[in-house]
């Protein structure tokens, strides 16, 4: 890794359908920027203060208009992009209340172990995504 590389710390939900037997995985197509139509986790930075739980938490209501629960850390990605450095930290979730309205995403789907690799993941995702086939 690059010592001059802005790192940026984010945090992504794994939301599942039973955060205990996970089966199906929650995946959503960014709407803007830079890597608009790629497949992420839906997160985003933490802010100062924060724990990487609240901001997962702040983040899903502000993205998806939902109440998730915060369970297992999964693990933490670590990603040279040109621009900067990602370090993002990736817990199972799972809902609580809400609907999973798509705010600020172009898409979303409901995926399970073998339909994982149907959607085209951001290059930092691909070594989560591997990992979460071997579970679900
Ligand atoms: N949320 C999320 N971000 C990811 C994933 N994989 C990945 O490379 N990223 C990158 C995309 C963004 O550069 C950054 C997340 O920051 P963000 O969601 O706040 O994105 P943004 O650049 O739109 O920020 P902003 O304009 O809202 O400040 O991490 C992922 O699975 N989930």
């Amino acid at each position: 890794m690059e010592t001059d590389k802005k790192i940026i710390n984010v945090v992504a939900a794994v939301i599942c359908d039973n955060i205990n037997t996970p089966k199906k995985i929650f995946a959503t197509q960014r709407g803007y920027g830079e890597f608009k139509g790629g497949w992420e986790f839906p997160g985003g930075k933490v802010e100062e203060g924060e724990t990487p739980q609240e901001a997962l938490k702040r983040e899903i209501m502000e993205e998806l208009a939902t109440e998730i629960k915060v369970g297992d850390y999964i693990k933490t990605v670590e990603y040279d992009y040109p621009k900067f450095h990602l370090s993002m930290q990736c817990f199972w979730c799972e809902v609580v209340s809400g609907n999973l309205e798509l705010k600020e995403h172009e898409a979303a789907r409901w995926l399970q172990k073998e339909q994982i690799y149907e959607v085209e993941w951001l290059p930092a995702d691909v070594s989560l995504v591997e990992k979460i086939r071997q579970i679900v």
